[in-house]
This record gives structure tokens, C-alpha cells and sequence, in this order.
């Protein structure tokens, strides 16, 4: 039960493509597929939607093959696609309507929830939409029908800040529920927030699965502190700290995993300025992909 990715290969004519990924998302499980641009994220998840035959191997959504029941699967899973192409002489709201019928779907209180929620007005129509807001409508046609299972296609691209952090709510009481989600995306913050594992594809191969948790203790972060004397460098160089760089009293260290000694040092020191920047998805990657060339 839950999400089956078995040896899944598509093969393109120009030889992109998907090769042989496994991996599961368990029932209740939120997952994180994360991976750059053309990684091969919307191809593995237009398998699992019944919109594409595998070269070889299978998926399986709830035990049944995603190919061969793709009509049941369009209709039970809430999808969000990754580029949303709409009916656009129609309005928000006629939409969902067509997408409730579609689904036999009666009930219209969870619909207007999270219209209320995202805070659109649903009867624009649709080609006058920005992108941000047929998000939106994309966002309430996948979580409308109270699904089991939930496939996000990088479900926060083009919205904004205030809107990225009510989707993350959304799909934590999602997850509350025992809602079973992929969720696809190349930004590692909303993924941090979410999820339970995270799988990362580069180049159509899957190059790891990992608990959250300690994918987070192996992000280094980068700290940049301006201190008041020079005495104060000298602190730092005396401890076994990484320092990437100083300019006069402004350093830059990285750290992984042990905060505390950091914070030691810098209790000793007077601190003018602090500022933290994680390292980006890309970092992370290059972390894995090293590794996987060195086994190799
Ligand atoms: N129908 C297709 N025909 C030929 N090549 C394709 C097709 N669909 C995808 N590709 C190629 O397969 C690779 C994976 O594409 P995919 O859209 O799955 O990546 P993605 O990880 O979803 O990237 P993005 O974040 O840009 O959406 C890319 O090199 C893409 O150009």
C-alpha cells in the first residue's frame, strides 16, 4: 500500500530520461522528492498518474498498477501538476465544479475551506489569472476531494512567501490526517518543514534516500560574524572551528552538526553582527553525487 516505484526506466529519444529508480512512500509517510532542474521529477510522477507507460518497470498507488488503472488513479489521487494547463474561457470556480463532477464529488465544504484559506477570488476567470493564482485553484482541485493520497508537482512555484509558509500548514494538517504525499521540488526549506524522507534524483537516478532529519544534520551552515576586536579573530583561529574566510573583523565558519562549541566561542567574543545562510540544495547534491562517484 502507499506509493510503489519499482525499477522504474523511461527511456526519451534523446536519451534523458528516468533509469531504474526504486523507492516507496509509505502509508501516512510525507516524501520529498527533491532534484534540479530536469532531473526527471514530473516524468516519475506522470507514471505514477497513469499518463505515461514505463519503458520497464512499474508503479503502484494502493496496489494497483498506475498504467493499467489510470482512470481509477486520476480520480481518486489529488494531483497537482507541475505546469498547470487549464480550460481558460471558464472561471476558478466553474473549474472545480467540472473537476467535482468529474470525481462524483458532492460534499463542497472542504472546496470553500481552502478557497477561504488561500485567499483568492475563484470566480476570475481563468486567463486573467497570474500565475500565483491558478496555483491557487490547482492547489484546492488536488486537496478538494479529501484524498488519500496526494501528488505535488513543485506545488509552491509562484507563490509568495506568505503563501509558500499557508501551503506548508496545509500539508502539515494533511499529514496529521494520515494523508500519504509525494511532494516534488528544488527548494530544500519547504521540503525541511514537511517531510518524514526525502529521495534525491539527479540526471534521471535516484542518488539517495533519506530521513529528513539527518539530512538536515548534514547541512552545513555558513555563519557570517562581524566581531569588535582582533582579539576576538584570534578566538576563532584558536578553536577548531572551519573558518572560509576573514576581512578584518568580519569572518565567515562554516558549521555541521556541533553547535555547541560555536556557541562556546562565541560567548567569548563581542559579537557586532550574525547572519546564517544554509547551504543551497545544490551544495547537498554535489555532496551526494560525490559520494556516489567516489562508491563507484
Ligand atoms: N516528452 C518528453 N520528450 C523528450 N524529453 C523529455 C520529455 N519529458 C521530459 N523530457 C526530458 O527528460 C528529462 C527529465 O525531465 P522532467 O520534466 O521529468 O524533469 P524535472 O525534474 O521535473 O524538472 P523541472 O524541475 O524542470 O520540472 C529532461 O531532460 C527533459 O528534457
Amino acid at each position: 500500500m502507499g506509493i510503489l516505484i519499482n525499477h522504474l526506466t523511461k527511456v526519451f529519444p534523446n536519451g534523458k530520461g528516468i533509469f531504474d529508480l526504486t523507492f516507496e512512500v509509505k502509508p501516512g509517510e510525507v516524501f520529498g522528492f527533491l532534484g534540479p532542474n530536469g532531473a526527471g521529477k514530473s516524468t516519475t510522477i506522470r507514471h505514477l498518474m497513469g499518463f505515461m507507460k514505463p519503458k520497464s518497470g512499474s508503479t503502484k498507488i494502493n496496489g494497483l498498477d498506475c498504467w493499467r488503472n489510470s482512470a481509477e488513479i486520476q480520480k481518486s489521487v489529488g494531483y497537482l501538476p507541475g505546469e498547470i494547463a487549464f480550460l481558460d474561457n471558464i472561471n476558478g470556480l466553474e473549474l472545480l465544479e467540472l473537476l467535482a463532477g468529474m470525481r462524483g464529488m458532492k460534499d463542497v465544504t472542504r472546496r470553500n475551506e481552502l478557497i477561504e484559506k488561500l485567499q483568492f477570488d475563484v470566480k476570475t476567470p481563468i486567463r486573467k489569472m497570474s500565475k500565483g493564482m491558478k496555483q491557487k485553484v490547482g492547489i484546492v482541485a488536488a486537496f478538494m476531494h479529501d484524498p488519500d493520497i496526494l501528488i505535488l508537482d513543485e506545488p509552491t512555484s509562484g507563490l509568495d512567501p506568505l503563501m509558500q509558509s499557508l501551503f506548508v500548514e496545509l500539508v502539515l494538517e494533511e499529514k496529521a490526517k494520515g494523508k500519504t504525499i509525494l511532494m516534488s521540488s528544488h527548494m530544500f526549506q519547504e521540503i525541511d518543514r514537511t517531510c518524514d524522507r526525502v529521495g534525491i534524483i539527479k540526471d534521471g537516478r535516484l542518488v539517495a534516500v533519506e530521513d529528513a532529519q539527518s539530512m538536515q544534520a548534514k547541512q552545513r551552515k555558513l555563519f557570517d560574524i562581524v566581531v569588535e576586536t582582533k582579539n576576538d579573530i584570534e578566538a576563532f583561529k584558536h578553536s577548531d572551528i572551519e573558518i572560509i574566510s576573514i576581512e578584518g573583523l568580519r569572518l565567515r565558519v562554516a558549521i555541521q552538526g556541533d553547535y555547541n562549541r560555536f556557541i562556546h566561542v562565541l560567548s567569548q567574543c563581542k559579537i557586532n553582527h550574525l547572519d546564517v545562510h544554509s547551504q543551497s540544495l545544490e551544495e547537498i547534491f554535489m555532496h551526494y553525487y560525490d559520494k556516489e562517484e567516489s562508491l563507484s
